[in-house]
């Protein structure tokens, strides 16, 4: 059995970034949750021009060096510049320009005064206090210089991101393909869950699961339904997903039971298996193997080892393979606090399933109540952290810090 750190080691080794004919264009409107092929550079100045942060006066500091409410300079207002208006005159000794915010600084002036500190009087304005030198300017290139690196490639494109790009004036974005990600579960109890329920039958929730995890991490589902615990339709179907698909993830059938044909399937394929057995609860029967255009993941039947198995060991991998750079493979992994005793048998790292809560402004992990099972799916509902209890460590005390995954 391997550790969970051997896995994940071995798992990511074999996992290679996307290629060059991944790359795709897609509209900026349709960018959210893509990732980045090519660095984007912009050919424009952020500002793009000296501009007012506040509304008020455009003035020389020279000239307003000395004054206050006491002794106010009185300048002679030239123009008024509203945003997007481009200034037709210089600022000369003596004169100011009314400007807004966001509206461009005329030439000659270096200094804006907020209207609070100002008092008008006709076509003239009273300061009635000494800025700073160069006080509400944003300058030309302050943020950034065209030219500059803006976005790498390899991050995902969230709203901020969106942003830079639409102020870069990118609407056409070079992503990487969405990876496909083929999905199989196996088993002669499962019914769909339209299908009417039977002694002994069970619905399958491992597909829509997967299925929902595939889309929020930005991927595409092939759904290859359900397929009986019988030898040969399995290895037709796993090797039509093969095909169809870049990754493709199992359920069941990779244990020890007569009915767990996974992994001979796999070798017989020609798989190349490098995983059978990793020592974390649930998740045991954990199988990975490599095909030469396909990873394979089994993952364990019970809807909990299988959520787990694949935040733990398959989404760093997917992350990998879909072009993210290395510092967003994860695991993430946060300390918190307990304010429950956590227990675990020891032997294997363990997962324990709760919330995430702010309780007096500090992060606490609350284990969810019910059944720790790993075949009960119901109090997985509405949680969004693994708890995990290293190999060895069979108890946290109340009040402990412990090592939480964040998960959905
Ligand atoms: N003698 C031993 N028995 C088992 C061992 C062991 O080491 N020795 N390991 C146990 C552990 S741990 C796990 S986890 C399970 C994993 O078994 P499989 O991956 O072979 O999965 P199945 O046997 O096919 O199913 C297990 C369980 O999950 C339910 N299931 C399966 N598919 C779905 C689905 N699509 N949706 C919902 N539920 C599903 C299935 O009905 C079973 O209850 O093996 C233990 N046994
Ligand atoms: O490891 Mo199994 O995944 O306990 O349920
Ligand atoms: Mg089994």
């Amino acid at each position: 059995m391997l550790s969970a750190q051997a896995a994940e080691a071995i798992i990511l080794e074999q996992v290679g970034p996307p290629h060059q004919q991944d790359i795709e264009l897609v509209k900026l409107s349709e960018a959210t949750g893509r990732i980045l092929a090519a660095p984007i550079t912009s050919e424009l100045d952020f500002p793009h021009w000296d501009n007012s942060a506040m509304d008020g006066y455009a003035v020389r500091y020279a000239d307003v060096a000395q004054s206050s409410a006491e002794n106010p300079v009185t300048l002679a207002v030239i123009e008024e510049i509203p945003a997007g208006y481009c200034p037709q005159k210089t600022i000369a000794p003596g004169q100011a320009a009314r400007i807004f915010t966001g509206a461009c600084l005329p030439a000659g002036a270096d200094t804006i005064v907020i209207q609070e500190d100002t008092q008008p009087d006709g076509d003239r304005i009273k300061i009635l206090t000494t800025p700073e030198l160069r006080a509400f300017v944003r300058h030309q290139g302050s943020y950034s210089r065209a030219g500059d690196p803006l976005l790498p490639a390899g991050i995902s494109l969230g709203v901020a991101e969106i942003a830079v790009l639409a102020a870069a004036k990118c609407v056409q974005v070079p992503v990487y393909a969405k990876l496909k990600v083929g999905l199989i579960s196996t088993g002669n109890e499962l019914i769909p869950p339209e299908h009417p329920i039977a002694p002994g039958k069970l619905v399958d929730s491992n597909q829509y699961a997967l299925a929902s995890w595939v889309m929020q991490m930005g991927a595409e589902p092939v759904i290859l339904g359900i397929i009986p615990d019988e030898p040969e339709a399995l290895k037709t179907a796993i090797a039509k997903a093969l095909l169809s698909a870049d990754i493709v993830l199992s359920t069941g059938g990779v244990s020890v039971g007569d009915y767990d044909y996974v992994g001979q399937i796999l070798a017989d394929l020609g798989g190349e298996i490098l995983v059978n057995s990793v020592a974390v609860k649930p998740g045991k029967p954990l199988t990975f193997a490599t095909f030469p255009h396909c990873l394979y993941f089994g993952l364990p039947g019970n809807p909990v080892s299988a959520l787990v198995t694949c935040w733990r060991f398959v989404q760093p991998a997917l992350r990998k393979r879909s072009g993210l750079t290395s510092e967003f493979w994860g695991p993430e992994w946060w300390r918190v606090r307990s304010p429950m005793e956590l227990r675990s048998g020891g032997k294997r790292e363990t997962y324990l399933w709760g919330n995430l809560r702010s309780v007096n402004g500090e992060t606490q992990f609350i284990l969810a109540p019910g059944s720790q099972n790993s075949g009960n799916l119901i109090n997985l509902a509405q949680t969004n952290a693994l708890a995990m209890l290293p190999v060895g460590q069979t108890c946290i005390e109340a009040g402990e810090f412990v090592q939480i995954l964040k998960v959905r």
